[in-house]
């Protein structure tokens, strides 16, 4: 079946405290330049107020809409905490400062420049060609933006030049607001991200297509995470973690089993930066996620003229771009049969025919493929080739589920918790407002694993915080999966675990404790008095990252 070239899906967000009208002068120059790039990507361009920028890229992201979301300043950097999809930030250069300074000279003499996260490099220099008195402070959440639009409102600076949320800010706080943005940055942006794309094959992303965390740089394919970065202390996730780090070392294929959301990637990125291929390439690609035509030429790539649409020049697949490093293959339980076989050959042979070409290429690499089907199933199913189950199946790490690592959940909820408590800028959640969840959380299935938790968390931050608190809403309209039908049919461990809690280290209290407290289906009263101490002590406890 002839295969057109793939365009990678750029959306630009375009974010306002409240969605605008008419399509505000930063979409329109967005519009404008994108025009240019029409035979390179398909450019979107979409207008949302803040509250909305998450549900919305959310959205884009469960319905791969997009191979990279381009967003400035903060809501970029938050973005990028909560999607897999890549996000690039829209930066601001010279060229906008210049033009914005121009405009502002016009309007007023004391000039206020909010610059995202880092001032402006170039800024010592210009400011003596201005005779203006500018002041330049940086920012990284909205609350800290509005604070300092605040106090150069305060100080007398009537222009503040910044993002289109800056202008808005300001214009709220009675000064005026001034964009920052000329249409060269926007093409520097263009430019890099189709730049990039054309060397990392498409799309731009080295996760194709429902990935792409990793921001596309001058070396995109590369493993982000760490084994340090890893939280857990349950002892069956200290045993995957300790085989993972034994396994790093060797260069036999490994295959990672596991459900959906119990860190399976993330335990392969680590696995390659712990290992002596850590300086080559790190390629990941979802067999899932791309129908069979697409992934045979992603991951083989093809000879000039080797279908329809192809690109002048032949591609490489990904498996040539892992060449000297690691191949990740995520679901490869839904590999389709066909390409089974081709990868098969490549495993064997350590070479990789291109569509359409008669030589094959010696490839070296290491190759981690991970799942959560339930593989010998398939094999009986016919759905997956028993010897490539053999092929990959040499080192295995059997990743537990959260329900599993019982002792892991309210630690782990604690610390992203506060991540995403200080992403927003918020105070962190009162414990008297979190501590009516604990029990829920110990009693919850967690079937969507370390990706539900996260979930939970971000709700809790957002809800439970002190700021964000409201009364009127109960528990089960804000964590509806806690009392959803089998929710209440979770796992319960055995009442096991009487003794008294003075008489443990300090690591095992802890780890006792959370044990207890999930033994008692969550009820404080019954743990501390099961415990031998007051309530409180189990709270501190089972809170605390031992
Ligand atoms: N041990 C951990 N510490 C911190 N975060 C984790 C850990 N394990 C998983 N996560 C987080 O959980 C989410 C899911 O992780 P990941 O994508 O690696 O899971 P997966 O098993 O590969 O999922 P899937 O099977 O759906 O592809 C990610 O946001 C990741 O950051």
């Amino acid at each position: 079946m002839p295969v057109t070239a793939y365009l990678p899906r750029v959306v630009a967000l375009v974010t306002h405290l409240h969605r605008p009208a008419a399509p505000s002068r930063m979409a329109q120059l967005i519009e404008q330049v994108s025009a240019d790039y029409r035979q390179q990507a398909r450019i979107e361009v979409i207008e949302t107020s803040l509250a909305d920028l998450l549900p919305l890229a959310r959205k884009l992201e469960s319905h791969q809409q997009a191979d990279v979301i381009l967003c400035s300043g903060a809501a970029a950097d938050y973005l990028r905490h909560h999607l897999i999809t890549s996000v690039r930030t829209l930066h601001l250069g010279e060229f906008d400062l210049i033009r914005a300074l121009v405009q502002a000279r016009d309007r007023a003499s004391r000039v206020g420049i909010l610059s995202f996260a880092q001032p402006y490099p170039e800024l010592a220099a210009m400011q003596a060609l201005f005779t203006l008195q500018i002041r330049e402070h940086t920012y990284t959440s909205l609350e800290q933006a509005r604070d300092q639009v605040e106090r150069l409102v305060a100080d007398g600076f009537e222009v503040i030049i910044g993002s289109p949320t800056v202008c808005q800010l300001a214009d709220a706080a009675g000064a005026q607001g001034v964009l920052a943005l000329d249409a060269e940055s926007l093409r520097h942006t263009f430019d890099s991200l189709v730049t990039l794309s054309a060397k990392a094959g498409e799309p731009p992303t080295h996760r194709l297509p429902r990935r792409g965390r990793e921001q596309p740089d001058a070396r995109p394919f590369k493993a982000r995470h760490r084994f340090e970065q890893l939280l857990g202390d349950a002892p069956a996730f200290r045993a995957i973690l300790s085989l993972a780090q034994r396994y790093a070392q060797a260069d036999a294929t490994v295959l990672i089993t596991g459900e959906s959301g119990t860190g399976k990637e993330l335990l392969a990125q680590s696995m390659h930066h712990a290992s002596p291929r850590q300086q080559g390439p790190f390629v990941a690609i979802n067999c899932a996620a791309l129908p069979e035509s697409l992934l045979e030429s992603e991951l083989f790539g093809y000879e000039d003229g080797a279908f329809t649409g192809s690109r002048k020049g032949g591609k490489p697949g990904l498996i040539e771009l892992a060449h000297t490093g690691t191949l990740f293959l995520d679901e490869i339980g839904d590999m389709p049969v066909a390409l089974q076989t081709r990868l098969l050959r490549v495993l064997q042979e350590r070479e990789v025919l291109r569509l359409g070409a008669c030589q094959p290429k010696a490839v070296d690499i290491r190759v981690i493929a991970a799942t959560h089907c339930d593989l010998p199933a398939r094999i009986a199913d016919q759905r997956f080739r028993q010897d490539l189950y053999y092929r990959l199946n040499i080192l295995r790490l059997a990743v537990p589920p959260l329900r599993e690592r019982i002792a892991d959940i309210v630690p782990l909820f604690n610390a992203l918790l506060a991540r995403h408590c200080r992403a927003r800028g918020l105070p962190p959640s009162s414990d008297e407002h979190v501590q009516h969840i604990l029990p829920l959380m110990l009693r919850h299935p967690w079937p969507g694993n370390m990706r539900e938790l996260e979930n939970i968390a971000e709700r809790a931050a957002l809800c439970l915080s002190p700021q964000g608190h409201d009364d009127k809403v109960d528990l089960a309209t804000l964590f509806p999966e806690f009392f959803e039908a089998g929710a209440a049919a979770a796992a319960k461990l055995p009442h096991a675990a009487t003794d008294n809690l003075r008489s443990l280290g300090k690591a095992a209290e802890t780890a006792h404790a959370r044990q207890v407290l999930a033994c008692c289906d969550g009820d404080m009263d019954e743990a501390a008095r099961r415990l031998g101490v007051s309530r409180s002590t189990v709270w501190r406890r089972v809170r605390s990252l031992a």
